[in-house]
């Protein structure tokens, strides 16, 4: 008998365009966000501010509101025209997730939007139409040394990451790299629709919870200023990993913790990811240059800690604990355990293995 119910196509995602943050000072915020990283306000108010980077037109790529607990509370992907919003009512409808219209103007210089809660418990909002401001691409006379240049992705802790990659592919995301390890237990995976190395990264934990929102720079010397000017302010304490180089997407990172605890990276261009083949690496978890090029610890915060989601009616959603192996568990905690090479006096000339931590 054939099958009569025709699955809607999924909306066409462009890239991850703007998150809303719930932030219990909204001051304090405003002093990290923009006296701090530099973002510029597009508008503010009592309870929210708008905030862009240099090279967005777009309204906003980030909405800091004021609220009772520090959450999430939306992340948004820019569809490719007003009809792919129309797509993404249909499809989420038939999916059967809780699924909401909304009009122009229900979130200040956005158009019409589709906001869902996903199958991965995510509160989502799929827009095209939004205001056009002044871009700043070249306003040098306006950034400082720690200029940002725009929005670059999401990074969202998923009990199952296999699952969550799934669901990502079924909207058309292709990954560019993820961690693996023998048994093929997934760690990690990133994954995009722009032509970087990802819009979406999925980390392996309990969740739904947001990682981290990350903002891109052209130059690495940017993400030193903005740690130099931490330390001139005596908040150096916000830094919680790096500078370094990540050995995943060959980007040169920063991880900043904001006044509520939202975790955000601080990251240089990454790589092309265009062409159809564009062909995916896979990492072991073993290697301890996947996460840091040059091998540096991966302090368990990084692990362990993340922002809770809001569900469309703001209320926090339930926790579903990680089944699968933990990373911070496999490389014996923090990182810095790896693999010696054949013939190391580390491994005793045997063959290849990896070095504890706490060995020389
Ligand atoms: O730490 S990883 O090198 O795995 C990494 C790579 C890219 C990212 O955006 C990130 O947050 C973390
Ligand atoms: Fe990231």
């Amino acid at each position: 008998m054939s099958n009569n119910s025709i699955q809607a196509p999924p909306p066409d995602v462009v890239r991850s365009a703007y998150a809303e943050l719930i932030v219990t000072d909204l001051a304090a915020s405003r002093r990290f966000y923009v006296d701090v990283l530099g973002l510029v306000v597009t508008y503010e108010d009592d309870d929210a501010i708008y905030l862009r980077a240099f090279e967005e037109y777009l309204h906003h790529c980030l909405v800091l509101r004021r609220g009772p607990v520090a959450a999430l509370g939306r992340l948004a992907y820019r569809v490719r025209s007003a009809d792919e919003v129309d797509a993404a009512e249909m499809f989420y409808r038939e999916l059967g997730v809780r699924t909401e219209r909304v009009p122009a103007g229900a979130e200040r210089g956005i158009g019409e939007a589709v906001r869902i809660e996903d199958p991965l418990g995510f509160p989502i909002e799929f827009f095209y139409a939004a205001d056009h401001v002044e871009r700043f691409t070249q306003r040098y006379d306006l950034h400082g040394a720690g200029a940002i240049a725009r929005l670059d992705h999401f990074n969202l802790v998923v009990p199952s990451v296999p699952e969550a990659r799934k669901y990502y592919e079924s909207l058309g995301f292709k990954v560019s790299e993820d961690i693996q390890d023998s048994d093929s237990t997934v760690y990690a995976a990133w994954m995009y629709r722009k032509s970087t190395v990802h819009d979406v990264a999925l980390t392996g934990g309990d969740g739904p919870r947001l990682h981290h929102i990350a903002f891109a720079t052209q130059e690495a010397h940017q993400l030193m200023h903005i740690c130099d000017h931490l330390g001139a302010v005596r908040q150096s304490d916000r830094i919680e990993r790096g500078p370094g180089r990540h050995g995943v997407s060959n980007a040169f990172y920063l991880y900043l913790r904001d006044p509520d605890g939202h975790r955000i990276e601080i990251y240089t261009h990454d790589y092309y990811t265009g062409d159809p083949d564009n062909p995916t690496i896979t990492w072991d978890v073993h290697d301890n240059q996947r996460r840091d090029w040059w091998g540096n610890a991966v302090v368990p915060s990084w692990y362990s800690e993340a922002s809770p989601v809001l569900d469309l009616d703001r209320r926090p959603r339930p926790i579903t604990e990680r089944a699968e192996a933990r990373e911070a568990d496999v490389t014996i905690g923090a990182d810095g355990f790896s693999y010696t090479r054949a013939g190391d006096a580390l491994a005793g000339g045997g063959p290849v293995g990896f070095k504890l931590g706490e060995q020389v």
